[in-house]
């Protein structure tokens, strides 16, 4: 990588952004910082402001109050526009044009970019250069999509639903191109609804809901904020039973094996191997991201 004079700027910055359409407020006072090398996953319902707030970042439209920045530049500038790669869920990418075509165009805007066969490595395009986009697979499309983002060389990029309708290979091999970029000091943005996504690369998670942030932490913190643990077992204990115990909060049935959600798992599984001495397959695990997820915006709702 070639040094860089430091610079106290992150690379994306919102503060106290508002951000209406007539009557619905889409941000209200939205604080957000991305850090060099760092990715941070912003995870809300549907309509919760996330487009909203990457529209704000990538100039595509203006806050009604408080100011969003790109490495502390507007970012409508022609210099912090440079820096970033973007892909975005509607693509407006021309389908008659060849891959490599597709390339070398968007490879111009940029003063040093990645050759082709990089991106090609990278995006897995492997035997696609030559095929025009709009005869490509949505998986392929996708990946296209990708090489395009980072052909640039970007300092920040912006990834909405990037693995959206990849297959299990594809979406490993794109994690790790992405994990390889941030390794090499890239800021990434990701937008997604697959929890284990935010999981597997976030450093940190911002959770966004009615236009608010409601929590924001590392994957840890985020997950912390939930202390269920989740305890399956098959056993002859019926589910309002065992329901019915102290520190249980749920139980689920699927008719063959009972999901306990518990606040703490010792003394729930004690009572369960002291009440079924023919249980088998007991399985205790604590909640993910997708559980605290829930939790966070379920508590917003009933707040
Ligand atoms: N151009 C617009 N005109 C009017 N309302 C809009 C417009 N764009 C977004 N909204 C509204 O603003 C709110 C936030 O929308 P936004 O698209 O930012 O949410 P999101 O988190 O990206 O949702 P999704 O996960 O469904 O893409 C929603 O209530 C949405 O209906």
């Amino acid at each position: 990588m070639t040094a860089h004079v430091p610079n106290p700027s992150p690379p994306a910055r919102l503060r106290a952004v508002h951000k209406a359409y007539g009557p619905v407020r889409a941000l209200q006072g939205v604080d957000l910082e991305l850090g060099q090398g760092r990715l941070l996953a912003l995870l809300g319902p549907n309509g919760a402001g996330k487009s909203t707030a990457i529209g704000l970042l990538l100039g595509l439209q203006a806050a009604d109050a408080g100011r969003a920045e790109l490495f502390g530049r507007p970012p409508r500038e022609l210099a912090a526009r440079q820096q970033v790669g973007v892909m975005l869920q509607t693509a407006g990418i021309q389908d008659t044009l060849k891959v490599r075509e597709l390339l070398e165009l968007t490879r111009s805007y940029y003063p040093a970019p990645l050759s082709i066969a990089d991106c090609a490595a990278m995006a897995g395009l492997d035997g696609l250069l030559e095929r025009r986009y709009g005869k490509l697979s949505g998986g392929q499309q996708r990946r296209v999509q990708f090489a395009l983002a980072i052909c640039g060389r970007p300092r920040l990029l912006f990834l909405d639903e990037p693995t959206t309708g990849l297959d299990i290979e594809a979406r490993q091999a794109l994690w790790r191109a992405i994990r390889g970029l941030v390794a090499d000091g890239c800021a990434v943005l990701l937008t997604t609804h697959y929890l284990e996504e935010a999981e597997a690369l976030a450093d940190r998670v911002a959770v966004i809901d009615g236009g608010r942030i409601i929590a924001e932490g590392s994957v840890a913190e985020i997950r912390a904020r939930v202390v269920q643990r989740r305890i399956r077992c098959v056993t002859a204990l019926s589910a309002d039973a065992v329901a019915a115990w102290p520190q249980v909060r749920e139980v689920r049935s699927d008719g063959r094996q009972l999901e306990i959600i518990a606040d703490t798992a010792e003394q729930v599984v004690r009572q369960l191997l002291a009440a079924d001495a023919g249980l088998v397959e007991l399985e205790v695990r604590r909640a993910g991201l997708a559980e605290a997820f829930l939790e966070l915006t379920r508590a917003r709702e009933t707040a």
